[in-house]
């Protein structure tokens, strides 16, 4: 399927900084929006339904599943997440840069459907700073810090299906990698557009 716009899928392990990296693309870079996923799991203390997700119960889930209102969706740490049609389609047919903050099984799916997505894995420097950004974040009960946790090595095996992987150890110097990778994927789409259209007419390039 071919779109007008780049569409970034990010993954990580719970904890590795994807949302915190995400958010300060977004906020340097107007022309990146985010998708809002479904899920089933009940929000955290400073989340607001509409903004990091829309949390729904697990029969409304169910009911998306049956209407094939999803692009893609899966189990994650005992819940459902997944990517709405909705939530990407207009602005991607506005010609605007999509980032989806999703797991390696939705990241899969993607590629399937959109071959030029661009897949991006992050990685901590370390088991131990995984688990001290888990505790020092605060949001989750120690049960689910180690279903997270035991989850996080079967993720990591996937970082090698992926375009890239940034290890995020100083924050700024991954932000930095984010930001190149959305760079240079915007110059290899200027390039295949040229490629494959009367695009220097357009510019009034001769
Ligand atoms: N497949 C899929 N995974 C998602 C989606 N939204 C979030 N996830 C993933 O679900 C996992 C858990 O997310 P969350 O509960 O917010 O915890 P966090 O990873 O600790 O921030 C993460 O790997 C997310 O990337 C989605 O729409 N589809
Ligand atoms: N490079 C970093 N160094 C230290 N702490 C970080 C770094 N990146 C993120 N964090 C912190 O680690 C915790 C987990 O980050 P978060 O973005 O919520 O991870 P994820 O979305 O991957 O679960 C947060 O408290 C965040 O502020």
């Amino acid at each position: 399927m071919q779109y007008p716009g780049n569409l970034f899928v990010v993954a990580a392990p719970s904890g590795a900084g994807k949302s915190s990296l995400v958010k300060a693309l977004m906020e340097l870079d107007q022309r990146v929006s985010p998708s809002i996923s479904h899920t089933t799991r009940a929000p955290r203390g400073q989340e607001v339904h509409g903004r990091e997700y829309y949390f729904v119960s697990r029969e409304t889930f169910d009911q998306m599943v049956a209407q094939d209102a999803f692009l893609e969706w899966a189990h994650v740490h005992g819940n459902r997440y997944g990517t709405s049609k909705h939530a990407i389609e207009q602005r991607m047919a506005q010609g605007a840069d999509v980032v989806l903050e999703i797991d390696f099984q939705g990241a899969i799916q993607v590629k399937r459907i959109f071959p030029n997505a661009v897949l991006i894995f992050i990685l901590p420097p370390s088991w131990e700073e995984l688990r001290s950004r888990l505790e020092r974040r605060a949001e989750d009960s120690a049960d689910v810090i180690e279903v997270r946790l035991k989850n996080a090595a079967q993720e990591m095996a996937h970082a090698k299906e992926f375009d890239f992987v940034i290890i995020n150890e100083l924050f700024e110097r991954a932000l930095f990698d984010l930001k190149a990778i959305v760079h240079a994927q915007r110059l290899r789409f200027t390039a295949q557009r040229i490629a494959r259209s009367d695009t220097f007419q357009a510019l009034n390039i001769s």
